[in-house]
């Protein structure tokens, strides 16, 4: 399989300053919707610039589409669209006028315009003038324009930042659509790991400009099948004995507490059910060691 974004130990310093990015190796394969996740100031937005040539690399790291970047500048951001830094929207222009615009810019024919603004869910507002869109709809206006040229790889730096959950999702729909149908590569930067979840097939892992992981999003989530669950109850020492031969390695955490280990997620509503059947008081339920869990521990700056 051909990787896309290719990095190897790719590093970066702004002027004498210490180094932002350490050895950092991506690996996005063609076809994936690659989440670059990281807490804030962990690297992403240089890791963007370096792959959009906004910045250059200092070393020789970056290889698009199987071939160094250096010796396909600028040729190959033909092939790139990207929403990087703040899109640059005339807001007393029309959507159209804006994709007219740029379409003129990049000397692309203006034929894709109805279609584009059809894919980003906008046709019937491509009249109105950006200053009455919303922020979602402005994004989603500055993913149309990324999408001029029929690009097969798109990289995207936070584009749900801002934006209420309903904005969230349409642009997480559009995403997985573009990604789907047209099958675009799609590498995007989030700090939210929820998001990434949801929609990335892989996942890579930055802080303090390292990368602690990378992988299929599904390897990921299968680390963290297993669910443990912490629930406050009555008499937590009675419960315990009545329960162990159903739950082995259930144990007593405090007077009121017990921890339950089961297999899957799927497994809790029934062991809910088999506790409140019993007749015990059930004040509290709490999932621990997920995702989220090993997420924060990772970017937690203490560890
Ligand atoms: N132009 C610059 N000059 C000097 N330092 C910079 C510059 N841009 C970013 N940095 C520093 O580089 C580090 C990484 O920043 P970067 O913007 O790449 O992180 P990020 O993961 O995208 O976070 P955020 O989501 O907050 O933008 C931070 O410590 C930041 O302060």
């Amino acid at each position: 399989m051909v990787n896309i974004i290719e990095t190897t130990a790719l590093s970066f310093g702004y002027g004498r300053h210490k180094k932002v990015l350490d050895n950092v190796s991506l690996h996005i394969p063609e076809g994936a919707i690659y989440g670059f996740l990281g807490p804030n100031g962990a690297g992403k937005s240089t890791t963007m610039r370096l792959l959009t040539g906004i910045i250059p690399e200092q070393g020789n790291a970056i290889r698009l589409f199987g071939e160094p970047l250096r010796q396909q500048m600028p040729g190959v951001f033909s092939k790139i669209g990207s929403l990087v830094e703040q899109p640059a929207l005339y807001l007393h222009l029309s959507g159209i006028d804006n994709l007219r615009y740029i379409a003129r810019l990049r000397g692309v024919s203006p034929k894709r315009i109805p279609a584009m603004l059809e894919l980003v869910g906008l046709a019937n507002d491509g009249k109105r003038k950006v200053k009455q869109y919303s922020l979602g709809m402005k994004q989603r206006l500055a993913i149309a324009m990324a999408l001029l040229d029929e690009p097969a790889l798109l990289l995207l730096d936070e584009p749900v930042n801002g934006l209420d959950p309903n904005g969230i999702q349409e642009i997480r729909q559009l995403l997985m659509r573009l990604n789907r149908e047209n099958g675009v590569t799609i590498f995007v930067s989030s700090h939210l790991l929820p998001e990434i979840e949801k929609m990335c097939t892989h996942v890579g892992i930055i802080h303090n400009g390292q990368l602690k992981f990378e992988g299929r999003m599904d390897e990921l989530s299968a680390r963290f099948a297993t669910a443990n669950i912490v629930v406050t109850l009555g008499d937590a020492v009675r419960w315990a004995e009545r329960l162990e031969p159903l739950y082995p390695g259930l144990m007593v955490l405090h007077a009121r507490q017990i921890r339950f280990m089961l297999p899957t997620k799927e497994a809790v509503p029934g062991m809910v059910r088999s506790l409140v059947d019993a007749g015990a008081d059930i004040y509290e339920l709490r999932m621990e060691g997920g995702l989220e869990d090993w997420f924060m521990s990772l970017i937690d700056t203490n560890k």
